[in-house]
């Protein structure tokens, strides 16, 4: 990770720096935000959490505004100011920051940023944009009214001819925080109480019995019992996973792809009594958040590193009863959550993921009892990845069956999708297979 721009920490030098390392770099928001917002006071980390994260919502209006209001791109070390005008821009129309704290303080930005040439550059643009009205000139494409890149936006709109645009503003609002309350230590309606005692609004949430919706933002490690493990953060979404596999006393449960172990956690509240839960994972970083989470939530837990496309490297050849494959995804069912994910992402990956997501399931099923159950899941809204993944397993697989989690499923149309903003959540998808006894694999192609 390149360092931070100035040493004195500037905000907005800082919010440009972290649209810089996403957009020309390829960094995630999560890490360029780590790197800066401990420069800042904590007001001052949601201000920039904000603003990167709306311009990266808002670029494609953005980027023709700017081209608009500048002759010709800046390029080499000066491709930063680039994002520092759009950040202006972003202020000026879409923010409640002032127009005059916007122009100045971005103007003043240059200096952090070692650019005090273009000082008169990023003045003029800035006012331009201002005399010239442009924030009451907004594109009437649809696509960047959906702030979305190209090859995405078509996706969606192949996918859902009828639903795009819902789901399109959906990924475009800010996701509501959601706890799971870890009830082997202390029950919903507890919390909610200590919740309220701390001046914290929360409600519990209708269709969840283990989850709460804050409608306070909050700093997470100061809410109470988070040190004696009473809560995790996991959206609603992510809280189905464990009550759709439904693991029953003394079964060896497989999580697969666990890190940093959200539904680990959950798997294991809702059943204290499993004879084995292995969580495996292949990236060591990320499993070292699952000993650690595991450890506040005071979970014992088996965590292995290994290829889920490769058992012969980690299975002990022993059966499982059920699996629960959380399958590396586009993440498009988050992106309200995490909006660098649209600018990260290319059409090529989503090819590479769905060839994967086939690698690794194909390879678990052996591992799965005759009559066991397979939880395959997704953080996506494209159909690739999943109605259509799961209907061309089926078709392969004589000894898979569905297991409706809804009255709507068929082979042809397997699994429920959740679309962003459903019932608060996030966009998900999860599709229950069941292994029959007779494990002949048909002999049909698709
Ligand atoms: C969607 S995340 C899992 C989230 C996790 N289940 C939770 O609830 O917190 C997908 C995970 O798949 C892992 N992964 C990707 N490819 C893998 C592979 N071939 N074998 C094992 N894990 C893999 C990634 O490291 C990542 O942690």
């Amino acid at each position: 990770m390149n360092t931070p721009p100035a040493k004195t920490p500037d905000l907005r030098a800082d919010a440009a720096w972290v649209v810089f390392q996403i957009l020309e770099h390829g960094k995630s928001s999560r890490d360029c935000l780590n790197t800066v917002q401990l420069r800042h006071a904590p007001k001052d980390r949601a201000w920039l959490q904000e603003m990167s994260m709306g311009v990266l919502r808002q670029l494609p209006q953005l980027q023709l505004w700017m081209r608009q209001l500048l002759d010709k791109p800046l390029k080499g070390n000066k491709k930063i100011v680039e994002h520092l005008i759009m950040l202006g821009l972003y202020q000026l129309a879409f923010s409640r920051v002032s127009a005059h704290a916007a122009v100045a303080e971005t103007v003043n930005a240059t200096q952090a940023l070692k650019a005090p040439g273009l000082k008169g550059l990023v003045n003029a643009v800035l006012r331009n944009f201002q005399r010239q009205e442009l924030s009451q000139q907004r594109s009437e494409d649809p696509r960047i009214q959906a702030g979305l890149p190209k090859w995405l936006y078509k996706m969606l709109v192949a996918d859902y001819p009828e639903h795009h645009q819902t789901i399109t503003q959906a990924m475009n609002t800010v996701a509501p925080i959601w706890l799971r309350i870890n009830r082997l230590k202390v029950s919903r309606e507890e919390y909610l109480q200590a919740l309220a005692q701390v001046n914290v609004k929360a409600e519990a949430a209708p269709h969840h019995p283990d989850a709460v919706i804050l409608h306070t933002r909050t700093d997470i490690p100061g809410l109470p019992g988070f040190d004696e493990g009473w809560f995790a953060v996991q959206d609603g979404a992510a809280q189905l996973a464990a009550p759709y596999l439904q693991p029953a006393p003394h079964e060896r449960v497989l999580d697969c792809c666990a890190a940093p172990g959200g539904k680990t956690g959950h798997l294991l509240e809702r059943q204290p009594d499993l004879a084995h839960l292995l969580a495996l994972d292949f990236d060591a970083q990320r499993l070292a958040r699952v000993s650690e989470n595991m450890q506040r939530l005071q979970h014992q837990v088996t965590i292995q590193q290994g290829d889920a496309s490769m058992p012969e490297s980690w299975w002990d050849g022993q059966l499982f009863d059920r699996i629960l494959l959380d399958a590396p995804c586009s993440a498009t069912g988050v992106i309200r959550r995490h909006p660098d994910i649209r600018w990260l992402r290319n059409k090529a990956d989503i090819e590479q993921l769905v060839l994967l997501q086939a690698t690794i399931v194909e390879a678990l099923w052996p591992t799965l009892k005759p009559g066991g159950t397979l939880l395959y899941a997704t953080c996506s809204v494209l159909r690739a990845e999943n109605t259509d993944q799961m209907r061309k397993f089926l078709a392969r697989h004589a000894d898979a069956s569905l297991q409706p989690l809804t009255d709507a499923e068929t082979p042809e149309c397997p699994g429920r999708q959740i679309l962003p903003g459903e019932q608060q959540m996030d966009g998900f998808y999860y599709c229950r297979l069941i292994k029959s006894h007779n494990t002949e694999p048909r002999l049909q192609s698709e």
